[in-house]
């Protein structure tokens, strides 16, 4: 349960009182997400998410990622909108952190995601960016290789402690994405955590994206790696073709790649993969065992990184 920071009744009615949102009928922590503490709000106008932001969101980057979802709303793009303040800000303090609330989303994000929803993401994903395309904040990726780095200085002494070997294979990937890594690939504003838990759908139909606060400026090709690595692969870790070739043609349908960028696929997505198992390895080990958090396994996304390095071509994803 990610619900960090506890928040009493009259604290909450006290921060609300700086927004025109009505009177507060009732409020429950929520049991989903793992970097900030969110609350349900049922009001008098209507249904809110209330955030809380915790270690990972530095507050200075707020207004890259609550004016980005302003930006995209604007565009077209189904995600939650910020709630401003009667003063015209969106955020204010509340328990002793930085807190914003948001508009409901509605829709339940796919536990089992098929390959009609694989499609829809990889439409919404290539729309995301064209429609960041001239959001005027730019946020450099705060986990990119040098990112990573610090990441697997926190963790590399203890790695083997899940899987013997493990310090010494990441040592081995980290030289070769330093060596690597394209830096010269389309860029511009990425989600970078298009998991499914990010994304709603109604039916088969996306209702919509939250969850920006991982988002920057990096490679597009980057983010649609991470999709496939979050969407396209089973249960038993293999790749699923059809979910892949599905995701990256409706990308494609939409924004298509470049030749470099198609050939950049395995690197970045082994990459991204290696990235999501340093966070979660981070986790596993410096999250004390009982906190309110359901802590990931890394050990998913280190067959994943395994399964990338076999790859001798991006047509082994279904890439067109
Ligand atoms: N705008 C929204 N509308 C509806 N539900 C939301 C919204 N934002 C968050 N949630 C709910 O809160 C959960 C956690 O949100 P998320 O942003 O993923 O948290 P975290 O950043 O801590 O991972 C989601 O899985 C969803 O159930
Ligand atoms: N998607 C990441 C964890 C980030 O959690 P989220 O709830 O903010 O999406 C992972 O799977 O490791």
């Amino acid at each position: 349960m990610a619900v960090y920071t506890d928040v009493s009744e009259s604290e909450l009615g006290a921060f609300l009182r700086d927004y025109l949102v009505g009177e507060l009928l009732s409020y429950k922590g929520i049991a989903e997400g793992s970097e900030n503490s969110n609350y349900l709000l049922h009001t008098t106008s209507g249904s809110y998410i209330l955030t809380l932001y915790e270690k990972r969101v530095d507050k200075d980057d707020l207004p890259f990622f609550l004016g980005l979802m302003e930006h995209l709303a604007g565009k077209g793009i189904s995600c939650p909108l910020p709630v401003h303040r009667r003063d015209g800000g969106v955020t204010g303090t509340l328990a002793g952190r930085t807190a914003a609330l948001i508009t409901f989303l509605e829709g339940m994000w796919m536990r089992k995601p098929t390959v009609a929803h694989c499609r829809e993401v990889g439409r919404a994903l290539a729309e995301l960016h064209l429609a960041g395309a001239d959001f005027p904040i730019s946020r450099p990726n705060a986990l990119d290789i040098a990112g990573w780095r610090k990441l697997w200085d926190g963790a590399r002494d203890r790695a083997d402690e899940v899987e013997a070997g493990l310090a010494a294979e990441v040592d081995a990937d980290f030289a070769e994405f330093e060596r690597n890594w394209p830096g010269d690939l389309p860029a511009g504003v990425i989600h970078a955590d298009l998991f499914p838990d990010n994304v709603f759908f109604l039916g088969n139909r996306l209702s919509g994206l939250i969850d920006f606060y991982f988002a920057c400026n990096d490679l597009y090709a980057y983010d649609l790696a991470t999709c496939l690595n979050a969407w396209c692969f089973e249960k038993d870790n293999s790749f699923n073709l059809t979910k892949g070739a599905a995701m990256l043609a409706a990308y494609q349908s939409v924004r298509p790649l470049s030749e470099a960028e198609k050939q950049a696929m395995p690197i970045l997505a082994r990459g991204s993969a290696l990235r999501f198992m340093l966070t979660r390895l981070y986790d596993w080990l410096t999250i004390p065992d009982g906190a309110l958090v359901q802590k990931r396994d890394p050990m998913e996304f280190i067959r994943r990184v395994r399964f990338h390095r076999g790859i001798t071509s991006p047509s082994e994803y279904g890439l067109k």
